[in-house]
């Protein structure tokens, strides 16, 4: 049996099982990575983060610098995700806290590449970097690539495809459905079904700059936040109005809090608070 250090984290209560592997020695199984997240059985969490130097990871570029601290994100199913854009800032403060990294600005290495971290009041900021639509050329053209089934709407809805190194579908909910009312229970169907799944984002203008959203992530469910699906349902709000150069700051209201989102050229950057909840040991199963 193998007892390990655990620190639970969240960013805007999209919640995070830390787990420091500082020597590089710890090979999280997907069972273990569901245990964990597990809020009945485990500590419970939306994700799992090993807290790794990227020279101790095999799935990392050579090119690398393999003294970057590594976040290591897994979905609480298990699954690997490319990217957390919350995680990154509890990753960022973990590591701060800890006196693992002492500068206000660095990087650190994700399998989404490089982020940088800048400590700001409040929380952080982080520079996502580059992000694109999926579906070249029909979204350029109209604005959306798929048709989102939710449950509780009659028709299938319009939708737009990002990639900001994970996969996110933006749905343009219709003015006249509360966001509160819509049943996320179970994952929205998207069609065509993009074949590594994606965290489906359902979005609502609140004024100029400002909309509101709920998502159904990949690999967990409905969560309270999520920081790249609210850089993605930003992106698709300034696309779908004709990507304004005046419009290029978004708050972003979740259910767990507010996030801040830039637009600079091709790429975007996402800023919010992180919060470090508990320390603890865990006994993991065999
Ligand atoms: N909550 C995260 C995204 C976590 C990964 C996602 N579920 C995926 O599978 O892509 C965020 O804050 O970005």
């Amino acid at each position: 049996m193998t007892t390990i250090d655990f620190t639970k984290g969240h960013g805007t209560h999209n919640d995070f099982v830390l787990v420091p592997d500082l020597d590089g020695a710890l090979d999280l199984t997907a069972e273990q990575v569901r245990f964990l997240c597990d809020r009945r059985g485990g500590i419970g969490g939306d994700g799992a983060i090993r807290v790794v130097r990227a020279g101790k990871v095999a799935d990392v570029s050579a090119d690398v610098d393999p003294d970057l601290w590594f976040m290591d994100y897994r979905n609480a199913d298990g699954s690997v995700a490319e990217m957390c854009g919350n995680g990154t800032r509890v990753f960022a403060d973990y590591l701060r806290t800890h006196g693992l990294v002492t500068d206000e600005t660095f990087d650190i290495a994700t399998r989404g590449g490089l982020k940088r971290i800048t400590t700001v009041p409040g929380g952080y900021a982080v520079d996502l970097g580059p992000w694109r639509l999926a579906r070249e050329p029909e979204a350029q053209e109209r604005g959306m690539d798929s048709v989102v089934q939710v449950v509780g709407i009659a028709d299938p809805v319009p939708a737009l495809s990002l990639d900001l190194g994970n996969p996110h579908t933006v749905v343009a909910l219709p003015p006249e459905l509360a966001l509160g009312r819509i049943d996320l229970t179970t994952a929205p169907q998207v069609d065509p079904h993009p074949e590594q799944g994606t965290n489906v984002e359902l979005v609502r203008p609140v004024g100029p700059g400002h909309i509101e959203m709920r998502v159904h992530e990949r690999g967990v469910g409905e969560t309270q936040s999520c920081g790249t699906g609210a850089a993605a349902a930003a992106l698709a709000t300034w696309w779908w109005a004709g990507r304004p150069d005046d419009q290029l700051d978004w708050v972003v209201d979740v259910p767990g809090g507010r996030l801040g989102v830039h637009i600079s050229d091709d790429k975007v950057a996402l800023s919010g608070p992180a919060v470090l909840v508990a320390d603890g040991t865990v006994t993991l199963p065999a």
